[in-house]
């Protein structure tokens, strides 16, 4: 297991589709123990971008290093292997319909063909349990949860193999602000009691201003900026002006500036 400080080493990245550029030399760093946001705007490749990461897509040019181990080198460690250590969250959960709860979770485990059922039983009623879960939900169908303990299941399995590294997509779309909120101070949690590394893609201006440490905006094939919310608010770039800067844009980042009026506003 490698000890670099460095979760995600991205350099040269190179995206296109036939003729149309998507990412034009995209460099990025992500620091073990961060928890790192991408925005961009619709369509500008952020899901691709995940994609490449996750190993599900080959970029045109360029390396991807996650945990030490470069994609797509052979002898590094099989893909599959690096696979374990790191958890992703799609955007609507994607649980299987047909399982309970608890087989949700405890897929990736059966997959692996290692560990007994009481080995299996009690990770998985563990991992509910980090997630907020009650053991009663275990038994539960994904049609009888609401969307923040769909979220929550898939963060289970995401987790059940011990992850160092999460990947969400869109991880609070589709919640209530509540919810919303609960869930960010979850991933908080989260990356405080397991040291995790997160990744996050998200619209939520909410998400960007009390989870994340650093913001990476995607836009024009680049990333225009990588830095705190803060730095990055100040980047004078039209994208940026309309993404940060509206109405509520403005109220999170005068928020961020003066918590202590947080609650008046
Ligand atoms: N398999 C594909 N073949 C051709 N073009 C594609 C393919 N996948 C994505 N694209 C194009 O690449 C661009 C980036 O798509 P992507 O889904 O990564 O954007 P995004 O930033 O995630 O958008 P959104 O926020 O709307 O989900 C889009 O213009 C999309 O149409």
């Amino acid at each position: 297991m490698s000890s670099s400080p460095v979760a995600v080493k991205v350099r040269g990245l190179w995206t296109c589709f036939g003729k149309r550029v998507i990412h034009q030399d995209l460099d990025l760093t992500v620091q073990r123990g961060e928890i790192l946001g991408i925005v961009g705007g619709s369509g500008s490749g952020k899901t691709t971008f995940l994609r490449e990461l996750l190993g599900l897509m080959q970029p045109a040019r360029g390396e991807i290093c996650i945990l030490g181990e470069q994609l797509g080198s052979p002898g590094a460690g099989s893909q599959r292997c690096l696979g374990r250590r790191w958890g992703v969250l799609f955007q609507q959960g994607a649980l299987f319909s047909a399982f309970t709860v608890f087989e949700n979770v405890a897929f990736p485990l059966r997959e692996i063909k290692a560990l007994d059922e009481t080995s299996i039983r009690d990770l998985v009623m563990l991992k509910l349990g980090l997630v907020g879960l009650q053991p009663s939900d275990a038994c539960k169908m994904p049609s009888e949860l609401s969307g923040g303990m769909i979220k929550r299941v898939a963060l289970a399995r995401a987790l059940v193999m011990e992850a160092e590294l999460l990947f969400l997509d869109e991880p609070t779309s589709g919640l209530d602000p509540v919810a919303a909120n609960d869930f960010d101070q979850l991933i908080m949690d989260l990356k405080n009691a397991l040291g995790l590394t997160v990744v996050m893609i998200t619209h939520d201006l909410d998400s960007l201003a009390t989870a994340c440490d650093r913001v990476a905006v995607l836009a024009d094939k680049h990333f225009l900026a990588v830095d705190t919310l803060d730095a990055v608010a100040r980047v004078k770039h039209p994208f940026i002006r309309e993404f940060f800067h509206g109405k509520r844009g403005d109220r999170v980042l005068n928020c961020l500036a003066h918590p202590h009026q947080q609650k008046d506003s």
